[in-house]
Protein backbone atom coordinates (compact mmCIF):
# COMPACT_ATOMS: atom_id res chain seq x y z
CA UNK A 1 0.00 0.00 0.00
CA UNK A 2 1.60 3.38 -1.15
CA UNK A 3 2.39 5.87 1.55
CA UNK A 4 0.78 8.97 0.55
CA UNK A 5 2.90 12.43 1.50
CA UNK A 6 1.93 15.64 0.55
CA UNK A 7 4.60 18.16 0.52
CA UNK A 8 4.35 22.24 2.25
CA UNK A 9 3.61 23.11 -0.87
CA UNK A 10 0.98 20.44 -2.35
CA UNK A 11 -0.90 21.19 0.63
CA UNK A 12 -1.42 25.14 -0.29
CA UNK A 13 -1.59 24.30 -3.91
CA UNK A 14 -4.30 21.82 -2.60
CA UNK A 15 -5.85 24.21 -0.33
CA UNK A 16 -6.29 26.86 -2.73
CA UNK A 17 -7.63 25.80 -5.54
CA UNK A 18 -10.22 23.63 -3.24
CA UNK A 19 -10.90 26.90 -1.26
CA UNK A 20 -11.32 29.15 -5.29
CA UNK A 21 -13.34 26.04 -6.55
CA UNK A 22 -15.96 26.53 -3.75
CA UNK A 23 -16.14 29.92 -3.30
CA UNK A 24 -16.76 30.25 -7.55
CA UNK A 25 -20.10 28.04 -8.07
CA UNK A 26 -22.90 28.75 -9.93
CA UNK A 27 -25.48 31.13 -8.83
CA UNK A 28 -28.10 27.74 -7.88
CA UNK A 29 -30.75 30.11 -8.62
CA UNK A 30 -30.45 29.32 -13.10
CA UNK A 31 -30.97 25.74 -11.86
CA UNK A 32 -33.41 26.59 -9.62
CA UNK A 33 -35.26 28.42 -12.73
CA UNK A 34 -34.90 25.94 -14.70
CA UNK A 35 -36.80 23.42 -12.49
CA UNK A 36 -40.01 25.55 -11.60
CA UNK A 37 -42.19 26.33 -14.12
CA UNK A 38 -42.45 24.49 -17.65
CA UNK A 39 -40.90 27.00 -20.12
CA UNK A 40 -41.16 27.35 -24.02
CA UNK A 41 -37.99 26.63 -26.12
CA UNK A 42 -37.28 29.65 -26.35
CA UNK A 43 -37.17 30.57 -22.26
CA UNK A 44 -35.55 27.06 -21.86
CA UNK A 45 -32.79 28.12 -24.39
CA UNK A 46 -32.45 31.99 -22.84
CA UNK A 47 -31.77 30.07 -19.37
CA UNK A 48 -29.30 28.15 -20.62
CA UNK A 49 -27.40 31.12 -21.78
CA UNK A 50 -27.93 32.99 -18.68
CA UNK A 51 -26.54 30.01 -17.08
CA UNK A 52 -23.34 29.98 -19.40
CA UNK A 53 -22.53 33.33 -19.43
CA UNK A 54 -22.69 33.25 -14.92
CA UNK A 55 -20.41 29.89 -15.73
CA UNK A 56 -17.75 32.02 -17.73
CA UNK A 57 -17.88 34.67 -15.43
CA UNK A 58 -17.15 32.00 -12.30
CA UNK A 59 -14.46 30.40 -14.43
CA UNK A 60 -12.34 33.71 -15.02
CA UNK A 61 -12.66 34.07 -11.05
CA UNK A 62 -12.11 30.36 -10.29
CA UNK A 63 -9.15 30.49 -13.19
CA UNK A 64 -7.35 33.90 -11.06
CA UNK A 65 -6.85 32.00 -8.05
CA UNK A 66 -4.50 29.30 -10.16
CA UNK A 67 -1.28 30.04 -8.40
CA UNK A 68 1.31 31.08 -11.04
CA UNK A 69 -1.68 31.31 -13.64
CA UNK A 70 -1.75 35.66 -13.52
CA UNK A 71 2.53 35.34 -13.85
CA UNK A 72 1.80 33.88 -17.58
CA UNK A 73 1.79 36.01 -20.10
CA UNK A 74 -1.21 37.98 -20.76
CA UNK A 75 -2.04 36.84 -24.11
CA UNK A 76 -1.90 33.20 -23.10
CA UNK A 77 -3.92 33.71 -19.92
CA UNK A 78 -6.28 34.63 -22.33
CA UNK A 79 -5.77 31.71 -24.70
CA UNK A 80 -6.34 29.43 -22.27
CA UNK A 81 -9.44 30.78 -21.06
CA UNK A 82 -10.73 30.47 -23.98
CA UNK A 83 -9.43 26.99 -25.13
CA UNK A 84 -10.96 25.73 -22.11
CA UNK A 85 -14.51 27.86 -21.57
CA UNK A 86 -16.41 25.21 -23.37
CA UNK A 87 -14.50 21.80 -21.67
CA UNK A 88 -15.05 23.23 -18.38
CA UNK A 89 -18.56 23.96 -18.66
CA UNK A 90 -19.38 20.57 -19.59
CA UNK A 91 -17.34 19.73 -16.76
CA UNK A 92 -19.43 21.44 -14.37
CA UNK A 93 -22.67 20.66 -16.11
CA UNK A 94 -22.09 16.95 -15.43
CA UNK A 95 -20.79 18.01 -11.59
CA UNK A 96 -24.05 20.30 -11.27
CA UNK A 97 -26.21 17.42 -12.29
CA UNK A 98 -24.51 14.55 -10.84
CA UNK A 99 -25.21 16.57 -7.53
CA UNK A 100 -27.64 14.69 -4.90
CA UNK A 101 -30.77 16.54 -5.97
CA UNK A 102 -34.80 15.59 -4.43
CA UNK A 103 -36.25 12.81 -6.22
CA UNK A 104 -37.44 14.03 -9.69
CA UNK A 105 -35.21 17.54 -9.89
CA UNK A 106 -32.36 15.44 -12.70
CA UNK A 107 -35.46 13.77 -14.71
CA UNK A 108 -36.75 17.68 -14.91
CA UNK A 109 -33.73 19.10 -15.72
CA UNK A 110 -33.01 16.74 -18.63
CA UNK A 111 -36.38 17.25 -19.76
CA UNK A 112 -35.51 20.90 -20.11
CA UNK A 113 -32.20 20.19 -21.82
CA UNK A 114 -34.10 18.18 -24.07
CA UNK A 115 -36.37 20.78 -24.79
CA UNK A 116 -34.12 23.41 -25.39
CA UNK A 117 -33.88 23.44 -29.27
CA UNK A 118 -30.68 21.07 -28.88
CA UNK A 119 -30.79 18.42 -31.97
CA UNK A 120 -30.93 14.89 -30.51
CA UNK A 121 -27.46 13.87 -32.13
CA UNK A 122 -25.88 15.93 -29.61
CA UNK A 123 -28.05 15.16 -26.15
CA UNK A 124 -26.65 11.88 -26.43
CA UNK A 125 -22.87 11.99 -26.20
CA UNK A 126 -23.66 14.66 -23.34
CA UNK A 127 -25.56 12.65 -21.21
CA UNK A 128 -23.14 9.53 -21.85
CA UNK A 129 -20.47 12.24 -20.65
CA UNK A 130 -22.37 13.26 -17.73
CA UNK A 131 -22.82 9.63 -16.64
CA UNK A 132 -19.18 8.41 -17.50
CA UNK A 133 -18.22 11.75 -14.90
CA UNK A 134 -21.11 10.80 -12.44
CA UNK A 135 -20.16 7.02 -11.79
CA UNK A 136 -16.43 8.18 -11.01
CA UNK A 137 -17.89 9.32 -7.95
CA UNK A 138 -15.05 12.13 -7.74
CA UNK A 139 -14.64 13.95 -4.88
CA UNK A 140 -14.79 17.93 -4.42
CA UNK A 141 -11.20 17.93 -4.66
CA UNK A 142 -10.60 15.92 -7.76
CA UNK A 143 -13.33 17.83 -9.40
CA UNK A 144 -11.61 20.95 -8.90
CA UNK A 145 -8.07 19.64 -9.98
CA UNK A 146 -9.21 18.44 -13.00
CA UNK A 147 -10.88 21.57 -13.92
CA UNK A 148 -7.68 23.34 -12.96
CA UNK A 149 -5.69 20.34 -15.54
CA UNK A 150 -8.20 21.29 -18.14
CA UNK A 151 -7.45 25.20 -18.00
CA UNK A 152 -3.93 24.52 -17.66
CA UNK A 153 -3.87 22.42 -20.90
CA UNK A 154 -0.47 23.73 -22.83
CA UNK A 155 -2.01 22.65 -26.55
CA UNK A 156 -4.34 25.09 -26.69
CA UNK A 157 -4.87 27.35 -30.05
CA UNK A 158 -2.48 30.53 -29.56
CA UNK A 159 -0.40 29.48 -26.67
CA UNK A 160 3.15 30.48 -27.09
CA UNK A 161 5.03 29.73 -24.37
CA UNK A 162 3.70 26.20 -23.48
CA UNK A 163 6.49 24.97 -21.35
CA UNK A 164 5.54 27.79 -18.89
CA UNK A 165 1.95 25.80 -18.56
CA UNK A 166 3.09 22.80 -18.75
CA UNK A 167 5.21 23.52 -15.40
CA UNK A 168 2.07 24.70 -13.53
CA UNK A 169 -0.26 21.40 -15.03
CA UNK A 170 2.22 19.31 -14.18
CA UNK A 171 2.17 20.45 -10.47
CA UNK A 172 -1.70 19.97 -10.58
CA UNK A 173 -1.07 16.42 -12.32
CA UNK A 174 1.10 15.04 -9.32
CA UNK A 175 -1.65 16.10 -6.95
CA UNK A 176 -4.39 14.72 -8.50
CA UNK A 177 -2.01 11.78 -9.21
CA UNK A 178 -1.66 11.35 -4.71
CA UNK A 179 -5.40 12.96 -4.26
CA UNK A 180 -6.24 9.65 -6.46
CA UNK A 181 -4.86 7.17 -4.14
CA UNK A 182 -5.65 8.90 -1.19
CA UNK A 183 -9.42 8.34 -2.33
CA UNK A 184 -9.55 5.84 -4.20
CA UNK A 185 -7.30 3.24 -2.76
CA UNK A 186 -8.72 0.17 -4.27
CA UNK A 187 -8.63 1.31 -7.57
CA UNK A 188 -5.27 1.62 -8.93
CA UNK A 189 -6.25 2.77 -12.22
CA UNK A 190 -8.53 5.87 -11.35
CA UNK A 191 -6.07 8.31 -12.11
CA UNK A 192 -5.89 6.68 -15.36
CA UNK A 193 -9.31 6.89 -16.17
CA UNK A 194 -10.11 10.68 -14.61
CA UNK A 195 -7.68 11.79 -17.32
CA UNK A 196 -9.68 9.39 -19.94
CA UNK A 197 -12.65 11.56 -19.25
CA UNK A 198 -10.79 15.03 -20.67
CA UNK A 199 -10.55 13.00 -23.78
CA UNK A 200 -14.06 12.52 -23.67
CA UNK A 201 -14.67 16.30 -23.06
CA UNK A 202 -12.55 17.62 -26.20
CA UNK A 203 -15.16 15.44 -28.16
CA UNK A 204 -18.30 16.97 -26.36
CA UNK A 205 -16.61 20.72 -27.03
CA UNK A 206 -16.26 20.08 -31.09
CA UNK A 207 -20.38 18.77 -30.75
CA UNK A 208 -20.65 22.15 -29.00
CA UNK A 209 -18.93 23.88 -32.03
CA UNK A 210 -21.19 21.86 -34.48
CA UNK A 211 -24.49 22.79 -31.80
CA UNK A 212 -23.70 26.65 -32.08
CA UNK A 213 -24.04 26.18 -36.00
CA UNK A 214 -27.45 24.81 -35.77
CA UNK A 215 -28.51 27.58 -32.82
CA UNK A 216 -27.33 29.92 -35.36
CA UNK A 217 -29.43 29.06 -37.83
CA UNK A 218 -32.68 29.35 -35.65
CA UNK A 219 -31.21 33.04 -34.97
CA UNK A 220 -30.82 31.97 -31.25
CA UNK A 221 -29.51 34.98 -29.08
CA UNK A 222 -26.42 35.03 -27.26
CA UNK A 223 -25.13 37.39 -24.83
CA UNK A 224 -21.69 39.04 -26.10
CA UNK A 225 -19.71 37.44 -23.38
CA UNK A 226 -20.35 34.16 -24.77
CA UNK A 227 -19.73 35.33 -28.53
CA UNK A 228 -16.57 36.33 -27.35
CA UNK A 229 -15.94 32.83 -25.35
CA UNK A 230 -17.69 30.88 -27.83
CA UNK A 231 -16.68 32.54 -31.20
CA UNK A 232 -20.06 33.40 -32.30
CA UNK A 233 -20.00 35.70 -35.05
C1 LIG B 1 -22.73 25.02 -15.84
C2 LIG B 1 -22.98 25.91 -17.02
O1 LIG B 1 -23.48 25.03 -18.04
C3 LIG B 1 -24.18 25.58 -19.08
O2 LIG B 1 -24.38 26.77 -19.19
C4 LIG B 1 -24.66 24.53 -20.04
C5 LIG B 1 -25.65 23.63 -19.33
N1 LIG B 1 -25.72 22.34 -19.97
C6 LIG B 1 -26.39 21.32 -19.35
O3 LIG B 1 -26.39 20.20 -19.83
C7 LIG B 1 -27.12 21.63 -18.08
C8 LIG B 1 -28.44 21.96 -18.15
C9 LIG B 1 -29.15 22.20 -16.99
C10 LIG B 1 -28.54 22.11 -15.76
F1 LIG B 1 -29.21 22.31 -14.62
C11 LIG B 1 -27.20 21.78 -15.70
F2 LIG B 1 -26.64 21.73 -14.50
C12 LIG B 1 -26.48 21.54 -16.86
C13 LIG B 1 -25.06 22.08 -21.28
C14 LIG B 1 -25.76 22.81 -22.42
C15 LIG B 1 -27.19 22.29 -22.53
C16 LIG B 1 -24.98 22.42 -23.71
C17 LIG B 1 -25.74 24.32 -22.32
C18 LIG B 1 -25.28 25.08 -21.27
N2 LIG B 1 -25.46 26.41 -21.49
C19 LIG B 1 -26.03 26.53 -22.72
C20 LIG B 1 -26.40 27.68 -23.43
C21 LIG B 1 -26.97 27.54 -24.67
C22 LIG B 1 -27.17 26.28 -25.22
C23 LIG B 1 -26.81 25.13 -24.53
C24 LIG B 1 -26.22 25.26 -23.28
Amino acid sequence: KEKIEFTTEQQALMRVITDAYNKHQIPQDVTKKLLQDQYSTEENFLLLTEMATSQVQVLVEFTKNIPGFLSLDREDQIALLKGSAVEAMFLRSAQALNKKMPIGHTEVLEERIHKSGISEEFIKPMFNFYKSIGELHMVLEEQALLTTITILTPDRPYVKDQPAVERLQENVLDLLRKMCVLHHPQEPQYFARLLGRLTELRTLSHYHAEMLASWKVNNHKFTPLLCEIWDVQ
